[in-house]
């Protein structure tokens, strides 16, 4: 696999593994890696006139020295702008040396319109906030509206949350990184910082990305597909899983209904929508494949439970905060079994504001019914205000400990969703678009997500899985979706998963 994550600690292992194991030594992978750089700059301005690098005092500054050399090899008038110099003997003083470009100091780059610059500045190794000299050569790259492509990050984004360091950060048109992405690649606003993003081979294998174990990966149907439910030729419609899903009062019916339609069409044999009593005529009026059933309370649905034996539920979606949600909550974690599921989202996470340490020991009892929570950011504060104000934490690691709390496993909603599951294990989603921003398309995934707990497949992966899917139908849908468009959206993906199942062809990335 491809798909792992590394944090920036991680990826300077992998460098120091490479180097032992071999072939290539530290300046041949620092030549490598320039290389590809130069390669994509050459590429995407095949008649640049002039390029300007600018080279911090570490190994990212010492690709830069290899890109400005192998730019004026190739004919391009390449300048070299140096902050701090790399320090003796290391691969970058190397790199520095074999480049005949000289240095000069930071202070005096003017880029012009039409330039090109190269920042590698700092890429892994950022540790502070950028200096003055190098917050002025961003705003001079703002000013000339000059196409900037960053060296592995652009500089002042963390790798490691996607954060700048200090105030300031490189907006890059194009960021070349190197063997595989790291977390602020892909988390906001390291992501819009990064412009399009390359990774380059640079001979790191594998092997070598194995053995440092990263839990972390970007979320895809490579991540899941070997799960992925389709139907058996033997199957009927209860063996495809029974999605229950709570609607709220006659007065807020429509999100439990969109959730509802969202878990057929996601693949589950049977659903039912669970009213109670005042909502039944109006969410009868708007139901046809899917069931409905009076449930008024917890006595309703533990009853409910021992007769249909439901495989998953949606408990949440315009039900209403409050006491009597979280006694749905506990019915259904102590009664429904292991093999049963429940999402809770929406006002299934807000009841428990005040209460939160109730959710999670009820979440953490072994025979309990496992557990997937589907908070946006606005959520996940209330149940984790600790965890959510820590600002040294990526929005990876707030999911990660918050998953680890909960005992079960948390889609940390957003434009960048990241998934984490209790034993450590999360995803970064990148295939998000802003057409999910309305209203509704939360309670859509959260059908999803039970659809696919129904039918069998692990908690991590069905969440993965949902939101993936939930952008992708969005994405293939364009502008204009609505919440009520995206279950007929899901046909399409779910039609290339399907045909990719059966004939093992893996064409979906
Ligand atoms: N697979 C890999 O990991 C490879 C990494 N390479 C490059 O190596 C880079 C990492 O190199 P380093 O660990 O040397 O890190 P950097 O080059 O990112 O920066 C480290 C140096 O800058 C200083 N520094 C950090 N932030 C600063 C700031 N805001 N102002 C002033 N000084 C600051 C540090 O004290 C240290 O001296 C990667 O980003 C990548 O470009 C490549 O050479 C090849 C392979
Ligand atoms: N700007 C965005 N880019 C990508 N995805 C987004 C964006 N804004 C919202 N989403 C996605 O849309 C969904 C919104 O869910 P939620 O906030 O619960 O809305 P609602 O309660 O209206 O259903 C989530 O899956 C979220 O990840
Ligand atoms: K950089």
């Amino acid at each position: 696999m491809s798909n792992e994550i590394l944090t920036p600690r991680e990826m300077a292992e992998a460098d120091r593994l490479a180097i032992a194991a071999g072939p290539f030594t530290g300046i041949q992978l620092m030549r490598n890696a320039g290389a590809a750089v130069a390669a994509e700059v050459l590429r995407r301005w095949p008649a640049a006139i002039r390029v300007h690098v600018l080279c911090g005092p570490g190994n990212n500054g010492g690709d830069g020295y290899v890109v400005a050399r192998l730019l004026a090899d190739a004919g391009v008038r390449a300048s070299v702008w140096a902050e701090g110099r790399p320090k003796a003997g290391s691969d970058a003083a190397q790199a520095a040396a074999e480049c005949t470009i000289e240095a000069q100091p930071i202070s005096g780059f003017m880029p012009e319109r039409g330039d090109i610059v190269i920042d590698a500045l700092y890429g892994a190794g950022l540790s502070k906030p950028l200096s003055p000299n190098a917050v002025s050569a961003i705003e001079k790259c703002r000013d000339a509206r000059i196409s900037v492509v960053a060296v592995d990050l652009p500089s002042g984004i963390s790798g490691e949350t996607g954060h700048p360091v200090g105030k300031e950060a490189f907006r890059a048109a194009v960021t070349v990184t190197f063997a595989r992405k790291k977390p602020g690649h892909l988390l906001h606003p390291g992501r819009d910082a990064c412009g399009e993003l390359v990774v380059a081979d640079i001979g790191i294998g594998a092997d070598t990305v194995a053995a440092i174990g990263s839990k972390c990966f970007e979320n895809g149907p490579a991540l899941w597909r070997g799960s992925f439910p389709t139907p058996a030729a033997d199957t009927h419609k209860y063996r495809r899983g029974h999605v229950a899903v709570f609607s709220g009062g006659a007065a807020s019916t429509g999100a439990a209904r969109l959730s509802a339609l969202a878990a057929a069409r996601g693949g589950a044999g049977a659903v039912t929508l669970l009213s109670p009593g005042n909502a039944l005529a109006v969410n009868a009026v708007h139901l046809t494949s899917v069931m409905l059933r009076r449930v008024d309370d917890a006595d309703d649905a533990r009853a409910f439970i021992a007769d249909r034996k439901p495989s998953a539920f949606v408990l949440g979606p315009g039900f209403g905060v409050g006491e009597a949600l979280r006694e749905l909550v506990f019915a259904i974690l102590e009664t429904a079994g292991s093999e049963t599921s429940l999402v809770l989202d929406a006002d299934g996470i807000t009841s428990f504001e005040d209460t939160p340490a109730s959710l999670f020991i009820t979440a953490g009892v072994e025979s309990a019914a496992t557990l997937v929570l589907t908070p946006h950011v606005g959520e996940f504060a209330r149940l984790f205000p600790g965890i959510a104000g820590d600002d040294a934490l990526s929005k990876l690691d707030k999911a990660r400990q918050a998953a680890a709390r909960l005992h079960g496993v948390v889609v940390y909603k957003g434009p960048d969703t990241v998934i984490a599951s209790p034993d450590g294990r999360a995803a970064i989603n990148s295939n998000g678009t802003p057409l999910l921003a309305t209203a509704g398309s939360g309670d859509v995934l959260s059908g999803i997500v039970a659809a696919l707990l129904a039918q069998g497949m692990p908690a991590f992966e069905a969440a993965c899985a949902a939101v993936w899917m939930h952008a992708e139908a969005a994405r293939r849908f364009g502008p204009g979706l609505i919440a009520e468009d995206l279950p007929l959206a899901l046909l399409p993906v779910l039609r290339d998963l399907v045909a990719e199942h059966s004939d093992g062809s893996g064409g979906l990335a």
